[in-house]
């Protein structure tokens, strides 16, 4: 239940890969963060330089008013009083469970009597105290990664770390857990990291999320701050499947370099300021920001036209694929939509776009 102060942290590979560049990073006791990013993006160097596996190249990691990496001290990940979860259940075979759990009480030597409580009380909690004389090998992928929760929890931990725990499991297992770890962490407020490839996962369960890219934090922000202000093209991109499109920012007007697309002065949420003009530009459009309509008799000219060429449908709606003559636009529509058929001519609204001056960002999303 510890802050967590990551601070101007890099981390360079023997090879000279520069793994985290600039880090600046303050967790909260009791915080939830997921770190995201597409693979490659440093989110592993993050965690492990955090556990103490990697040692950084410079700045400096707190745990609560301990400093454990920087300034020439080095505390070793066991004396680091962490609780990690890996994604490959990473319990011990020969161990039953309540084994498997007790561990970390008795390397902090508590007395017998109490490890039995502690651990029966954490084994409840994860719905697990009726599997406690079981061995691992008979238990489902689910059951072992619960153990594994436990076994992280167990003894209260400064932080809890989870280096992709739950990308293993299948729906709906995966959900039911994610739901029961989001619980466990505000019950005992549980100060947590947890790295996924996920990005629904990390927008779901996170209290803040911090967007990696090739190295560095690309945005650090509220889930629906992500999502809303996007800090970049990369982000938006990445984290809402939006579309990107090139143009240019002048007089306060996006001009697409497609002629055949038409943005509404309206519709645009984040955008430079109005005296930066002539300059080069991208905008993002995610796939809820876009309506779609019958082309009516009354058309005005300036409406962006579009063919659709797939419809699917899914839990919370349709998911569409509407193509024009410069690309392609991902749409998801609501249930209670207007629904077109494939090969349909379709009018493109855009209800919500961000302009950014920041091109070469979006040659960087690249999807886990
Ligand atoms: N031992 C190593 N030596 C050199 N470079 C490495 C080493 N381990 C990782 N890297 C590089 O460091 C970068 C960050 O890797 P990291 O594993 O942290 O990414 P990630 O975001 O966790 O990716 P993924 O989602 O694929 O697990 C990548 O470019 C990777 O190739």
């Amino acid at each position: 239940m510890a802050k967590l102060t990551l601070s101007d942290l890099e981390h360079v590979y023997p090879n000279g890969h520069r793994g985290l560049i600039d880090i600046n990073l303050q967790i909260q006791p009791g915080e939830f963060i997921t770190l995201v990013g597409p693979s490659g993006s440093g989110k592993t160097t993050l965690l492990r330089t955090l556990a103490g596996f990697f040692q950084p190249s410079a700045g400096s990691i707190n745990i609560g008013d301990t400093l454990v990496a920087g300034d020439k001290t080095w505390v070793s990940p066991e004396r680091r009083d962490l609780g990690m979860v890996f994604q490959e259940h990473a319990v011990w075979p020969h161990m039953t469970v309540f084994q498997n759990v007790s561990y970390p009480l008795k390397r902090k030597r508590f007395a017998a009597a109490d490890i039995a409580q502690h651990v029966t009380a954490v084994l409840e909690d994860v719905g697990m105290a009726e599997h406690m004389k079981k061995k691992p090998t008979a238990l489902s992928g689910g059951q072992r990664q619960r153990v594994a929760l436990a076994r992280a929890m167990v003894a209260q931990p400064q932080a809890l770390l989870l280096d992709e725990a739950l990308s293993a499991l299948d729906e709906p297992l995966r959900a039911r857990l994610r739901q029961q770890l989001r619980r466990l962490t505000m019950e005992e407020g549980l100060t947590t990291v947890h790295v996924t490839h996920d990005r629904s996962e990390a927008l779901a369960l996170a209290d803040r999320v911090i967007v990696l890219n090739r190295g560095r934090i690309v945005q650090d922000a509220s889930p629906a701050e992500i999502l809303t202000k996007p800090a970049n093209s990369f982000v938006a991109a990445f984290m809402s499947d939006a579309a990107v499109l090139q143009g240019s920012w002048t007089n306060g007007t996006f001009y697409p370099d497609d002629k055949g697309l038409y943005i509404q002065p309206d519709a645009l949420a984040s955008q430079p300021q109005r005296e930066i003009t002539g300059v080069r530009c991208v905008a993002t459009v995610a796939p809820e920001d876009i309506r779609l309509e019958t082309i009516g008799a009354h058309q005005p000219a300036d409406t962006t036209v579009g063919t659709v060429t797939s419809v699917l449908a899914v839990r919370f709606g349709t998911e569409l694929t509407v193509t024009w003559s410069g690309g392609e636009f991902e749409v998801y529509a609501p249930v209670g939509a207007m629904i077109p058929k494939i090969s349909d001519r379709v009018a493109v609204h855009f209800d919500r776009v961000h302009v950014f001056q920041d091109s070469a960002m979006t040659t960087h999303a690249v999807h886990a």
